[in-house]
């Protein structure tokens, strides 16, 4: 039996098991996995609450309904944003909302994303900050590309910037000032 635990505890050894064990946690925000590149190390900004999940919709009266007379969400009535080239339609969830997108105008950045999905799809996640002016700075300099140079007045009266999909593992990220 000895022998079987010191050639398991002389395996572990080998593949660095045990010496991992005692390792100490890092404290401070960051991604799992032990290698990665991004540690939130920044006192400066911080991030909070989901604020919204977007859905973009090839039917706004369409996903109105669903949400609100099959599900039974409370959605509102559509809202136009111009400046953003889209339609939208809230849909209160409580602990959180989504926001029914629908292109608006001849030049709406969710067109592109309606072609190739012609039945709809999650479009983006949008997260608040404390502060979004240091968070736009502090992601430049880890190369995290926004998608204007300044912040823009979002669906919520506050300023909200986009992040690049391809920067944020294929999900369009929206950060929102708290
Ligand atoms: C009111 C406001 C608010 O909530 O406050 C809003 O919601 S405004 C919501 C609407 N506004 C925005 O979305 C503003 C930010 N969005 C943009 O600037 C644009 O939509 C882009 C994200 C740059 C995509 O533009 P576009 O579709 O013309 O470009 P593209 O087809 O060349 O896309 C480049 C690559 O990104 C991918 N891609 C495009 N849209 C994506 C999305 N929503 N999620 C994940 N990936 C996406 C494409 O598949 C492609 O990948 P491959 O190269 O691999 O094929």
């Amino acid at each position: 039996m000895r022998r079987v635990v010191k050639a398991a505890a002389l395996a572990a050894g080998a593949t660095g098991l045990f010496s991992r064990v005692e390792t100490p946690v890092a404290i401070g925000r960051s991604f799992s996995t032990p290698q990665s590149q991004y540690q939130a190390s920044s006192p400066v900004w911080k991030l909070g609450r989901l604020n919204h999940v977007a859905v973009a919709v090839p039917d706004l009266e369409k996903a109105s309904s669903f949400y609100r007379d099959v599900l039974g969400a409370q959605v509102s009535e559509v809202v136009p944003l111009p400046e953003h080239g889209v339609s939208v339609v809230f849909v209160n969830l409580g602990n959180t909302k989504m926001e029914l997108l629908h292109p608006l105008g001849s030049d709406s950045p969710i067109t592109g994303f309606l072609q190739k999905n012609k039945a709809g799809g999650m479009h983006h996640v949008c997260i608040e900050v404390d502060n979004i002016s240091a968070a736009v700075m502090d992601l430049k300099k880890k190369k995290i590309r926004s998608l204007s140079d300044e912040a823009k007045i979002g669906a919520h009266g506050k300023p909200v910037i986009f992040l690049h999909p391809k920067d944020c593992g294929g999900v369009l990220v929206e950060l929102e000032q708290a």
